[in-house]
This record gives C-alpha cells, sequence and structure tokens, in this order.
C-alpha cells in the first residue's frame, strides 16, 4: 500500500514537471531524471544551447543528447523550449536534459556548463549577406555572452550565430569588459566550411568525404572563406577550373542552401552536423585527448588581424595550440588578400559594436 503510494507520488512529480507552465514560472528545470527511480546520468560533460527552439538548435540539441560525452543538456531559447525538451527527453539516451525559457532563466541555463554553443539569432534570407544580420544579431550575442561571463566564465564557448566574423570579436569584449576573457575558450564555428570542402573536394576526387581533410582559414563569409587546396589530404592536385570551381562552390555554399530553400530556409541540419561534431571535439579536448585539431575562427596571431580561422589543437584549455597556415600557393596567397581586407572591417565592427 505504502510503496504504491510512494509510486504514486513519483509519478505526480514528473508529471507536473513535465507541464509547460513550470517554464513561465520560472521553474526551470522541466525534464530531469532527479525526479525518477533510477538516477541515470552517465558521468560527462554539462552542455547549453542557447536558441535551441531554431532550426539549427533542433537538430543540434538532438545530436548532442546522442553524444556519450554529454551528460548533462540545458536547452534555453526565448520561445518554445518546452515542447523541444520534451521531445529530445524521450530519447532513450545517458544525459539529462533540462528546459530553459526566456531571459529570466538565463542564468540557470548557463550555471555550470562545460560547454556553451550558440546557434541563437536571425538566419538570412535570399539577397541577404550574413553582415545584414549584425543589427540584431549583435545585440542578442552581447546578451548571451553577458551571461556566460557571470555564470559560467570557465565554459568554452562555441559561436555559431552570424556574422561570425563579427560575432567573435563582441563575445571577446563582452568578456574583456567583465574580466573572464579567456582567448583559447572561444571558439567561432567554421566547421560547416570544413564539411563543405570535404565533401565538394570528395566529389571531384571522386573518394569517400570521410577520407578527405580540407583546412579552410579565413573567416565564415564569401571570400573570407578561403581552402587551402594546395593542402588537402590525402595530397591531390587540382587543375585551374577544379580549383576555381571548389573555392567559389565552398565559398558559396550558404547561398546555395539559402537559393535552394527558396525563402523556406537556410543550411540548418549539416550546421547542425557540423556543429555537433565540432563540439564533440571540443569535449574530447577537455577530456584530455591528445591530437584534436579542428578549424575555427579564434582571436590569432597567424596574420596582423586579431581574430583569425586557421587549423587548431584543441585540448583542456580550449584552443591550447594555434597553428600558422602552412606553404600557400599563389592563388591561395590573392585570396588571402583578399580575406583579410573584408575580415578586417567585420572584426572592427564587432569591436567598435561594444565600445562606443
Ligand atoms: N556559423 C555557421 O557556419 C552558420 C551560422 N548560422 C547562423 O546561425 C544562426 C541561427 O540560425 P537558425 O537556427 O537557422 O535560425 P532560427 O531562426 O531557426 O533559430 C534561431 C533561434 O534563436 C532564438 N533566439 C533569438 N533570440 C534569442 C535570444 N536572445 N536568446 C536565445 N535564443 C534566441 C530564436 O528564438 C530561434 O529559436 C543564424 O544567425 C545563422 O545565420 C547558420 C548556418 C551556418
Ligand atoms: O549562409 C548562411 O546565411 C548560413 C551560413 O552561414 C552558412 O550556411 O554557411
Amino acid at each position: 500500500m505504502e510503496a504504491h503510494a510512494g509510486a504514486n507520488q513519483r509519478i505526480a512529480r514528473i508529471s507536473a514537471h513535465l507541464h509547460p507552465s513550470n517554464f513561465q514560472e520560472g521553474g526551470d528545470v522541466v525534464i530531469d531524471r532527479a525526479n525518477c527511480r533510477a538516477k541515470g546520468g552517465a558521468p560527462g560533460f554539462k552542455v547549453a544551447v542557447l536558441g535551441a527552439a531554431g532550426g539549427i538548435g533542433q537538430s543540434l540539441s538532438l545530436l548532442l543528447r546522442m553524444n556519450p560525452l554529454v551528460s548533462v543538456l540545458h536547452l534555453y531559447d526565448v520561445v518554445n523550449t518546452p515542447g523541444v525538451t520534451a521531445d529530445v527527453s524521450h530519447m532513450d539516451t545517458g544525459a539529462v536534459v533540462r528546459g530553459f525559457l526566456g531571459q529570466p532563466q538565463l542564468e540557470n541555463a548557463l550555471t555550470g556548463m562545460d560547454l556553451v554553443v550558440i546557434p541563437a539569432g536571425v538566419p538570412r534570407k535570399p539577397g541577404m549577406t550574413r553582415d545584414d544580420l549584425f543589427k540584431i544579431n549583435a545585440g542578442i550575442v552581447r546578451t548571451l555572452c553577458e551571461g556566460i561571463a557571470k555564470c559560467c566564465p570557465n565554459a568554452i564557448v562555441n559561436l555559431i550565430s552570424n556574422p561570425v566574423n563579427s560575432t567573435v570579436p563582441i563575445a571577446a569584449e563582452v568578456f574583456k569588459k567583465a574580466g573572464t576573457y579567456d582567448p583559447k575558450r572561444l571558439l567561432g564555428v567554421t566547421a560547416l566550411d570544413v564539411v563543405r570542402a570535404n565533401t565538394f573536394v570528395a566529389e571531384v576526387l571522386g573518394v569517400d568525404p570521410r577520407d578527405v581533410d580540407v583546412p579552410v582559414v579565413g573567416g565564415h563569409a564569401g571570400v573570407t572563406i578561403l581552402p587551402l587546396l594546395s593542402q588537402v589530404k590525402p595530397p591531390s592536385s587540382f587543375t585551374a577550373e577544379e580549383t576555381e570551381y571548389l573555392t567559389n562552390r565552398i565559398q558559396n555554399g550558404g547561398t546555395e542552401v539559402v537559393e535552394a530553400k527558396a525563402g523556406a530556409g537556410f543550411a540548418t541540419l549539416s550546421m547542425a552536423y557540423a556543429a555537433a561534431k565540432f563540439a564533440n571535439s571540443c569535449l574530447h579536448g577537455l577530456k584530455g585527448e591528445a591530437g584534436v585539431i579542428e578549424c575555427a575562427y579564434v582571436d590569432s596571431q597567424v596574420t596582423e588581424l586579431p581574430f583569425f580561422a586557421t587549423k587548431v589543437r584543441l585540448g583542456r584549455a580550449g584552443a591550447e595550440e594555434i597553428f600558422p597556415l602552412g606553404p600557400l600557393n599563389e592563388y591561395e596567397r590573392i585570396g588571402l588578400e583578399k580575406a583579410k581586407r573584408e575580415l578586417a572591417g567585420s572584426i572592427q565592427k564587432g569591436v567598435e559594436f561594444i565600445k562606443k
């Protein structure tokens, strides 16, 4: 009889926590195995997704919940997190999932996190450039980074929100202002450019994309996306036409998807895949594994610019080593100059947004 009553109480507790009204009442913990008989929760890292209810955020949350290195997954957005959290929580994987809705719950979403992934903000529409998103996304990134500086200053940050070339400098300035800036922990996510480059190069070579590794340096917009085809692994040579075709296609991969979706969206699925892959590398780095290498847009001394994407080695402290560009051919040297000219302005714009 008593056991029966206990079970009923447990069930009532779970049902109450699942009710969407919890989100409006400021109760942030929604789906938490602490309420269940089996406590669950494998050892691992605590990861937050900010913008979790969006096109990228939803698929990314799904993929992160499948990652055995994630023990706690916090899903934060200004809309729709109750539904996304309930949905993702039904997956029979290990991580505890908690949802957080709206600015008043941002601090709870961030407290104690090891890794914060940010796909929050508006995406572009056909005809827009990534820079057209600056006005709205700059303010969103500032607010979220202020929260990170306050609640989890030691977390690794994976910044996806566009324009990445400017939002990373914005985040850096926010952290500097707060006195928490550690350049190694702030990573602009350019992984989709690498994923695209590997795919398109593999198509041309007629090989499996999983066997291809293309370094993509610079930034994440148009000519600032610079694939180094002379450094492709396995070593390969390309004709001038192939080089031109591949460089253009990699630089305009985002626009290719925006146009194909014809107003109904932008790259969300491939981006979620790329972000999950990149976050996974960050977690392997945090675990202390050796030889974890990815391209990322970081605080850098590789060029005269304060931020630049190159290969980095990920470790317990974040981007522990930043690799030089390596030998470039003439085509790449010209591309590099173009990339730097555009990047300089984008970086300046981000810095001024916080300093003004
Ligand atoms: N770095 C990269 O390679 C790529 C970056 N992106 C960028 O990622 C961003 C998100 O894209 P999508 O997911 O497709 O857009 P989306 O509009 O589908 O989702 C964005 C989400 O952010 C949320 N959001 C807005 N303001 C917020 C705030 N203050 N706090 C928390 N969440 C907030 C929205 O409610 C929405 O759920 C865009 O800026 C897009 O340009 C997209 C593809 C590739
Ligand atoms: O093109 C966009 O706006 C989204 C993006 O950054 C990409 O797909 O690379």
